[in-house]
């Protein structure tokens, strides 16, 4: 049984990676983070900056990921049926759970879970160049990136570095091939031994 998680800087790259490591591996099923964001929406706050704090840790509801993820650990069987996920009976007998996240090793309960662990950086102006093509269910107000964003995700890593979560640092700017066959061929390697 293993358990691997992708997060990093916002647009990273997580869900594009996530989905086909997703459907390159075996026996394995997907929990986002993002489906974790409180509602309603009135329960992030705005803090001083002016600004509803979307990424900050206390914005998501930890505690029902972590029993998402619990639900998983006492049987992946009944949780991939639950998911829709078809089993392939006799490929391994390893189950797979993905996480993908931009908050994964800030919450205790969690960080020790994982078998793997893996952070995809971007540079700051790729970062906010990609984050400018997207649409969030919230659009981003003006300044968003840099009076909010950006700082919390500097402030949280420095946290998890200081901390000593271990982690597999990936190259974002790698292309999409690259990086997916970076982290198929690690995760066979380590959780399903198949080198
Ligand atoms: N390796 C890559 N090279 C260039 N662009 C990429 C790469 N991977 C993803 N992208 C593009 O970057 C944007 C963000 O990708 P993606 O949605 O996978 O990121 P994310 O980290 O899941 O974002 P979010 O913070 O919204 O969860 C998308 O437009 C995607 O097509
Ligand atoms: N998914 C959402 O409801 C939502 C709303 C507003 C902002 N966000 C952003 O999502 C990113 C994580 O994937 C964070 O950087 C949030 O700012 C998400």
């Amino acid at each position: 049984m293993g358990l691997a998680a992708t997060p990093c800087v916002t647009n990273g790259g997580k869900t594009t990676l996530t989905n086909s490591l997703l459907r390159a591996l075996p026996n394995c099923c997907v929990i986002h983070q993002d489906d974790f964001f409180k509602v309603p929406q009135d329960q992030i706050a705005v803090g001083e900056d002016g600004f509803k704090q979307w990424d900050v840790l206390e914005s998501l509801d930890m505690e029902a990921m972590l029993s998402t993820v619990q639900a998983w650990v006492k049987d992946p069987h009944k949780f991939a049926r639950a998911h829709g996920v078809s089993l392939q009976p006799g490929a391994s007998d390893v189950h797979i759970l993905l996480l993908e996240g931009f908050l994964l090793y800030s919450y205790k309960p969690l960080v020790d879970l994982y078998s793997q662990r893996y952070f995809l950086t971007v540079p700051y102006e790729e970062c906010k160049r990609r984050r400018r093509s997207r649409t969030y269910t919230v659009p981003d107000p003006p300044g968003l990136f840099d009076g909010h964003v950006w700082p919390m995700y500097q402030k949280y890593r420095r946290e998890m570095e200081r901390d000593g979560v271990e982690v597999v640092y990936l190259d974002g700017m790698k292309s999409r091939e690259g990086l997916f066959h970076q982290v198929l061929e690690d995760v066979q390697n380590k959780l399903l031994n198949t080198a």
